[in-house]
């Protein structure tokens, strides 16, 4: 028994709710909301020990909770038909808060990328469902701005009731169909064709064939490119992708009954193959996103979609865990904009010699994996490298052309799913060094700090060259790659 209670309080600690959630500290009170809304008293229960509460496989009583936590807390007049899926308002507002973090951090540069009306906040949700719970929420909890796709008529219908239903928000909020008969889910019907096979077929190619060696790469409708028109700006896209690959697996949680059609919960190759879809979208909408997000379901696609993010060359990528009772969820964000690095974890003492540390190390990542780490960083961007395995440093040179290819992101910076492999014993061939006038020398050390912490230190060589303005540039993005290589990512 005291073990039980152990497990349970080890589960409660595990993930909380965010702390700015309007549930984070008041759960909803069931027999206060029932005292309130007499259509709520039917499904108020007790459990043997007194404790409120309602059955989470009826529907209807799921469908009760949300219209009227929508009501009393967020003035949100809200109904969806039955079978709908229907959102639980804590978890969703979990979403919205982390988003509102994000947009509030100074992670990425500001103001370069931003709607037409610069003081409202400008959103993209992805698949807005019957329940149009993130427009809702997001618009009436900060007053942001939404499109709000989706592919289904009954989605599309009930999602324009329910906005129309708040006049309050209406005004925020575009509901946008997307327009495509170019399915091979077999899950469209019925749909009018706009875009013929042809013409799907001749959409913008993109850069990296991220699914070469996927077998169940999504085949769907539109998502983002086809949807979103070339000169909107966004501050942020959201989704909650449909997570399963077939109606069996969307049907195996026997304990809730959120309801959720086959066209909401499911898509050919599961969220995996959605979300990598809205990753090679982004990479041809990263001029109109500030930050491109989504919800993933499965803890097992976190590892896998983020190193596809650095593979098409993001500059940050941010994870969090939303949890609520027993479900967690994961929220994947990524940018292409220039990241602005936190003071407080690097040192700015000249713009010539900087440092950071990187902490958190696995045991099997030493000092020699992040000299090896720092040098595939400047290769694979074709700069020319120096490593010294003696004096734990790498030489690096680098033309103007260089440091723009860095800049720009130009190349891939490091897989994740490389493992580099320390080859070299001992290097220390300076013979392609050539710090002629329009090059630039820097010097990356790598030091043992305690087990598990490095210190990570970079210099210009040659401090004239008109290029050392750029170094602190990129050497924010190297302890950028290296952290997100080495260390433990949180939010
Ligand atoms: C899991 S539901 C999410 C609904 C709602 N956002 C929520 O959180 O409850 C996924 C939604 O994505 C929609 N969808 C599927 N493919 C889509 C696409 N290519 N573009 C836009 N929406 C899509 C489905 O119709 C469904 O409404």
């Amino acid at each position: 028994m005291g073990g039980k209670n152990k497990k349970r309080k080890r589960e409660e600690k595990r993930g909380t709710i965010h702390p700015n959630n309007k549930y984070s500290e008041n759960p909803p009170d069931f027999p206060h909301l029932a005292s309130l809304y007499p259509s709520f008293q039917p499904f108020l229960q007790y459990s043997h020990n007194g404790h409120p509460r309602i059955d989470w496989t009826d529907f209807n009583a799921t469908r009760e909770l949300t219209r009227i936590l929508l009501l009393h807390d967020h003035s949100l007049n809200w109904w969806i038909p039955d079978g709908q899926l229907c959102p639980t308002v804590p978890n969703r507002s979990n979403y919205i808060h982390w988003l509102q973090d994000l947009l509030s951090s100074n992670i990425i540069v500001p103001d370069t990328i931003s709607s037409a009306d610069h003081s409202k906040v400008r959103g993209f949700d992805i698949g807005t469902g019957a329940n149009c719970i993130y427009p809702l929420l997001g618009s009436s909890l900060f007053g942001w701005t939404f499109v709000a796709s989706d592919v289904t008529d009954v989605a599309i219908q009930w999602a324009e009731i329910n906005v129309n239903s708040n006049p309050h928000v209406s005004e925020l909020i575009e509901i946008r169909r997307v327009q495509c008969n170019a399915t091979t889910s077999g899950l469209l019907q019925d749909e009018e064709p706009v875009l013929s096979a042809t013409e799907v077929e001749n959409l913008p190619k993109l850069p990296l064939d991220l699914n070469a060696c996927e077998h169940n790469s999504y085949r769907g409708p539109p998502i983002l490119v086809g949807v979103v028109r070339e000169d909107e700006k966004f501050d942020f896209c959201m989704c909650n992708p449909p997570f399963f690959e077939s109606l069996e697996e969307a049907g195996l949680n026997p304990k809730t009954a959120c309801g959720g059609t086959s066209q909401e919960m499911v898509c050919f190759g599961g969220e995996k193959a959605f979300i990598t879809r809205i990753i090679e979208d982004s990479t041809q909408l990263k001029h109109n996103f500030r930050w491109f997000t989504s919800m993933i379901g499965r803890k097992s696609n976190l590892k896998c979609l983020t190193s596809k993010l650095w593979e098409v060359g993001v500059t940050v990528v941010k994870t969090t865990e939303f949890v609520q009772g027993r479900t967690s969820r994961w929220g994947l964000a990524w940018s292409f904009l220039p990241i602005v690095q936190h003071k407080s974890s690097i040192s700015l003492p000249n713009k010539n010699n900087m440092s950071f540390m990187l902490e958190g190390l696995q045991r099997k990542d030493g000092a020699i994996n992040v000299l090896e780490g720092v040098k595939s960083y400047f290769s694979l961007h074709g700069l020319s490298c120096t490593m010294d395995t003696s004096s734990f440093t790498v030489d690096v040179v680098a033309t103007k052309d260089d440091c723009n290819s860095i800049l720009k992101n130009e190349m891939p910076i490091i897989n994740l799913s490389t493992d580099y492999q320390p080859t070299e014993k001992k290097t220390s061939d300076r013979s392609n060094v050539n710090l002629s006038c329009d090059r630039s020398g820097l010097c990356i050390s790598v030091f043992q700090q305690i087990p598990g912490t490095l210190l990570v230190k970079g210099s210009v060589q040659d401090k004239n060259s008109p290029l050392s303005g750029a170094f602190s540039v990129i050497f924010r993005k190297l302890e950028e790659v290296l952290q997100n290589k080495f260390c433990t990512r949180s939010v």
